[in-house]
């Protein structure tokens, strides 16, 4: 008897272009939401798009509480589920980058509210999943969250944002190919529920961004357009497989590592994009794969090297050596990686 089934959650809403913002208000009459919201956002963001959507509000009579949160933790989620509490908000707007989104995203599924992702920056593919990262101690916890109702992405605000906001959404997209890589050993050496379809996807995104890297420009909006797609694109494959696999293999562990030996030294799409030079090295030494990988990420300005990511020698080491202990997810690092190899693998893809 088959007794196999599964529950995809997607956003009902996906509103992507020019000024989209000036839309909100209508996303939320089209979703039936009541009450007042509570924005989840941080400083600059909240200046660029969560104050103009605030007014939006307020010309309805409507007055949405805010919360301004720093760091992905779940210190940050229980602030704002204080704060939905004190301030009786009915459903939750996530607005900025990764972190304020993933706050947002996890407070909603405790609250069992609504939530809505307005994405200010093309910096990571968390804009549509139903997965939260978090640190803790000395682990990564990739919760199971609410996935948004609806996706606001205004291509004129992401097109405007930090060339290198966007160089690391690229980044966090052409690590697909090694998370799928190792997703595919885990599943072949230890059983782990695999999806061909989320998988293919997930390639499927990063072939898509890499055929289109010379369109991928500093201010051009057509770039933010391009590159919001893949990130939502790869969300999705998450969503679908119900695990950040397809998204997340080692080169998201030693970018989780590096998070907690050298905090806020580079951002997650850059860090991931080095790891990812590495550990395509490791699945096959010999030019192709890594080196693809690598030029692609140049050809998007994205970091390539220890150096750039502003990282030294000795932590891209101990990261490599040590991030196979961050979390129960087999990848092609296996039980650890000696240091020896570590370095042989850093030192023959240039990264260090
Ligand atoms: N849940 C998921 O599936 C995923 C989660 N993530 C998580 O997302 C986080 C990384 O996201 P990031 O956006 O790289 O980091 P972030 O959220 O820390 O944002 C980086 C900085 O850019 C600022 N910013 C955002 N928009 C801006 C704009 N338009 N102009 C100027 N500054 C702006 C933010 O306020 C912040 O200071 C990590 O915690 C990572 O683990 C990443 C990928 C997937
Ligand atoms: O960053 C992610 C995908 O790009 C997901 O992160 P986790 O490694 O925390 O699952
Ligand atoms: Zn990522």
């Amino acid at each position: 008897m088959f007794e196999k089934s599964t529950w995809i959650r997607l956003p009902r809403n996906v509103v992507v272009g020019h000024g989209v913002l000036e839309r909100t208000v209508d996303v939320i009459d089209d979703l039936h939401l009541q009450g007042r919201p509570l924005f989840v956002t941080s400083p600059t963001p909240r200046r660029l798009a969560a104050d103009p959507i605030a007014a939006q509000f307020e010309e309805r009579g409507i007055d949405p509480a805010m919360v301004t949160v720093e760091t992905a933790s779940f210190d940050a989620v229980e602030t704002v589920i204080e704060t939905a509490d004190a301030e009786e908000a009915s459903y939750l707007v996530g607005i900025g980058g990764g972190k304020a989104i993933d706050i947002a995203k996890m407070a909603s599924d405790h609250l069992d509210m609504g939530f809505l992702s307005v994405p200010t920056a093309a910096s990571h593919d968390g804009i549509v999943s139903n997965r939260g990262s978090v640190p803790e101690g000395d682990t990564r916890h990739s919760v199971a969250a609410e996935p948004p109702l609806a996706v606001i992405a205004d291509t004129e605000i992401l097109a405007e944002a930090p060339w290198e906001l966007t160089t690391a959404g690229c980044a966090d997209i052409i690590s697909n190919y090694t998370a799928v890589m190792d997703w595919r050993l885990a599943h072949r050496l230890k059983n782990v529920e695999y999806s061909e379809y989320s998988a293919a996807l997930a390639e499927m995104t990063a072939e898509i961004l890499v055929d289109n890297a010379a369109m991928i420009r500093p201010g051009l909006e057509e770039s933010a357009w391009i590159v919001t797609k893949a990130l939502m694109s790869s969300g999705v494959a998450m969503s679908i497989a119900s695990s950040s696999r397809p998204a997340s293999g080692a080169e998201h562990l030693f970018s989780h590592q590096l998070d907690r030996l050298a905090p806020d030294a580079a951002l997650h799409g850059h860090q991931v994009g080095v790891g990812s030079i590495m550990t395509a090295y490791l699945h096959d030494g010999d030019p192709g794969v890594w080196t693809d990988i690598r030029d692609a990420l140049a050809s998007i300005d994205a970091p390539t090297t220890a150096d750039e990511l502003g990282i030294d020698a000795d932590t891209v080491l101990e990261a490599l050596t040590t991030c196979h202990e961050i979390r129960d997810r087999y990848t092609i690092l296996g039980d650890g990686i000696d240091e020896q190899a570590a370095r042989e693998v850093a030192t023959r893809t240039g990264v260090i």
